[in-house]
């Protein structure tokens, strides 16, 4: 199943050997909890280990592949981030993706052998979503061939870039580039912060942490300042876009390659969170397993809560999910990857399609992994509330993708366009020029959806009511969007009054999506048992999902409420068959106890003593009478005692 999961059996034993490697290394383990640290020791802890894995990384893995590197670092450095944490997710990326040659061999190759440290800089203070609007304007200087950046006032600080804060000494600053005059938009430059030898900040600078969060600690988010300071025009990143010495722009083969950067984190977080999720679904089903309370038969002994329906139900369908994502994750990663390679041969045609996808998947992913370890926190009763369980930490960094990488509703709306579009298509007869993504949107519906009403043993009926929900829900709310635009509204404003109708249809569009790269992916799976297994987790997902929407289907009759009685003892079926499997499915994702670092959720299963063991360990036990007590609560005490004398 790990080869399952992990696509393939090659990078799921390279997984293991690499954890067997790590297991027999005592200095890259957590030298204690991390949540006994303070956010400054988890830094020093963090680069400690940092360095460790960039002097012994070749020891361990194959350092040219990126899943062996990110497996090396989640057992390593963990979910809270590390000091380098965007230099590898945003900056090289970035500067693969748009540096030319020329400036790949200056800094490329210096970050890959980690000389320099950098980070991508773009959100500001006052604008992180409406890139248009940036207020760091970075103006071509003809005479000395330089730009200048500059922080023209407060909201223009950048605020929020990874690492930017102490760490970095580069950055990829996205500031709107100005040339005699003209606003060329957001535009990708290099930019030294800092001094190579002494990390001093450089003159024209300012930078800083921007203080704790609500998760992800370990990282120095930051904010930066530019005083007039000037870098050279080379340094405008010109794989796509060029600045001529005289100030001639060159424009790239498409508007958007610039936020290339972008929509690699979008593309490959999809995985990120169906690991993340899939830890909190470890530790909560394995907990569930040990944990006895109430009985079902009174003449039995207490049970475990894992065989209450309830905790089933709270659980499963997240199981589901995390299989679903993580199958989801595999396909945005290869897409993009095919993309980048496009593009460097001069075809961006399939950039529209990429940026659809990941915008659609990156939203409804991020929002249900929340939900999903905020049910697994809640499934651990008492002890998931506590640090041990450590469920609190992952929800907190989980939920950052929320945010991060374009809020979630704002992204909704990206794919909402492409829909549109192909709305439009569908109206206009020309259905035939609907890409593959979207292509059920010309289909012609059949009136009922024929779900218990024939004896069809795959999934197509469930695959044909979500393509029927989500074509529905497009079509109708972009016939809201056109209504009010015959009306006289200008485009922007029928937009604004349609966008919730919109936002659902892209979150209908990407659930389909999901379904059915489950069902292509369980297609392809050749051993019978694993088969079997997969095949429950997905009748479980199909019939869980269409539950959640069954809204869509009922309100136009294409679902009774007879089939929908069908569904859920389908769903009731599922969960009570999966049950036996329910350990194994998440075990089968393979994280070591030092990966998943949560004393409630580990292997052996010991979760009583090992939440003593945890307790005994807190710093405050380290003294019976805590200094707080001697200064402020003995006396308390004491004087409210003689005042009653
Ligand atoms: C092996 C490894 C496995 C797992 C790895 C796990 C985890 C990985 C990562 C961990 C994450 C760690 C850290 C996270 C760090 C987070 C970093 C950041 O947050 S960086 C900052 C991100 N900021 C944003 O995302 C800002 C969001 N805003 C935007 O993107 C844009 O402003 C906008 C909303 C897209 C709008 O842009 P704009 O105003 O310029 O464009 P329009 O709306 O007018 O659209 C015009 C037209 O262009 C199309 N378009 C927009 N973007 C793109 C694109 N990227 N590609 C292609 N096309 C694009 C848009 O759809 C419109 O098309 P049209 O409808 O006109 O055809
Ligand atoms: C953990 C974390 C790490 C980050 N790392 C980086 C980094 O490394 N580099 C970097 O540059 N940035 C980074 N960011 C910033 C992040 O990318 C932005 O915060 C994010 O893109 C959201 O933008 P915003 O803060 O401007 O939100 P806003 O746009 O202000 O959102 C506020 C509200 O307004 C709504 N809204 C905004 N615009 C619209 C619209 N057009 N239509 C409808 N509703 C709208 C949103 O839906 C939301 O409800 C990080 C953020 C976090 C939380």
């Amino acid at each position: 199943m790990a080869a399952q999961i992990y696509s393939g059996e090659k990078y799921a034993s390279r997984r293991r050997e690499i954890s067997a490697n790590l297991a027999k290394r005592p200095e890259f383990h957590d030298s204690k909890p991390l949540p006994f640290m303070t956010r400054e020791e988890k830094i020093l802890e963090s680069s400690r280990k940092l360095t460790l894995i960039s002097k012994h990384m070749n020891e361990i893995i194959d350092p040219s592949d990126k899943r062996e590197l990110y497996h090396l670092n989640c057992e390593v450095l963990g979910i809270e981030g590390n000091p380098m944490a965007l230099h590898g997710d945003m900056f090289i990326p970035a500067l693969t993706a748009q540096a030319s040659d020329e400036q790949q061999e200056k800094w490329l190759s210096r970050a890959l052998r980690r000389e320099i440290i950098g980070t991508y800089a773009q959100t500001e203070l006052g604008h992180g979503t409406n890139l248009r609007k940036l207020e760091t304007i970075a103006t071509y200087d003809v005479d000395t061939q330089e730009f200048v950046l500059h922080t023209p006032q407060i909201t223009a600080l950048k605020w929020w870039p990874g690492n930017l804060g102490k760490s970095s000494n580069y950055a990829v600053v996205v500031a709107l580039m100005i040339i005699k005059g003209k606003n060329y938009g957001p535009q990708t430059f290099m930019v030294p912060l800092r001094d190579e030898k002494t990390h001093q900040p450089l003159k024209g600078i300012t930078i800083g942490d921007i203080g704790p969060k609500l998760a992800y600690n370990i990282v120095d988010n930051g904010f930066l300042g530019f005083d007039h300071y000037r870098i050279p025009r080379t340094n405008l990143l010109m794989r796509h876009t060029r600045v001529e010495p005289d100030g001639t722009f060159v424009k790239p083969p498409h508007a958007k390659i610039n936020y290339s950067a972008m929509v690699h984190v979008r593309s490959y977080m999809i995985t990120g969170q169906a690991i993340m999720l899939a830890y909190a679904l470890t530790i909560a089903t394995r907990y569930s397993s040990v944990r006895r309370q109430g009985q079902i038969d009174t003449t039995q002994p207490e049970v475990k809560v894992l065989e209450y329906q309830t905790q089933q139900h709270r659980l499963f369908p997240s199981i589901a999910r995390a299989y679903a994502f993580v199958f989801a994750g595999a396909e945005t990663v290869r897409l993009y990857e095919r993309v980048l390679q496009e593009v460097e041969t001069g075809n961006v045609s399939l950039m529209a399609d990429l940026h659809a996808l990941t915008s659609g998947l990156k939203s409804v992913v991020t929002h249900q992994t929340a939900q999903g370890i905020e049910q697994a926190r809640m499934a651990c009763g008492g002890h998931g509330y506590s640090q041990a369980s450590y469920i609190s930490e992952i929800f907190g960094v989980a939920v950052g993708g929320c945010t991060y990488e374009g809020e979630n509703l704002v992204m909704l709306q990206q794919l909402a366009r492409y829909l549109v579009k192909s709305a439009g298509l569908v109206q206009a007869g020309q259905s035939s020029k609907l890409g593959p993504l979207v292509a059920y949107l010309g289909a012609k519906s059949d009136s009922t959806s024929l779900i218990d009403r024939t004896p069809t043993p795959g999934f197509a009926e469930y695959v044909k009511t979500f393509q029927h929900i989500a074509r529905k829900q497009t079509l109708k709310a972009a016939q809201k969007l056109f209504g009010f635009m015959e009306k006289g509204d200008t485009r922007e404003v029928a937009w604004n009054k349609s966008t919730v109708e919109l936002n659902r249809a892209s979150r209908l569009h990407t659930r389909l999506y999901i379904v059915e790269a489950f069902v292509r992916r369980v297609e392809e799976v050749a051993d019978p048992r694993l088969k079997e297994v997969l095949t429950d987790l997905l009748r479980l997902h199909v019939n869980y999902e269409l539950l959640d929407v069954a809204a869509y289907a009922l309100e136009d009759g294409f679902l009774s409420s007879s089939q929908l009685d069908y569904i859920r003892e389908q769903l009731y079926f599922y969960l009570a068959k999966i049950r036996p499997n329910a350990v194994s499915l998440v075990d089968s994702w393979e994280f070591s106890d030092r990966e998943l670092r949560s004393v409630l959720g580990r292997r052996d299963g010991n979760v009583y003593e090992n939440l003593f063991a945890w307790a005994k360990a807190s710093p405050l036990n380290k003294t019976d009478v805590l200094p707080s007590v001697d200064k402020y609560l003995k006396p308390l005490m004491e004087s409210a005692r003689a005042s009653k004398l």
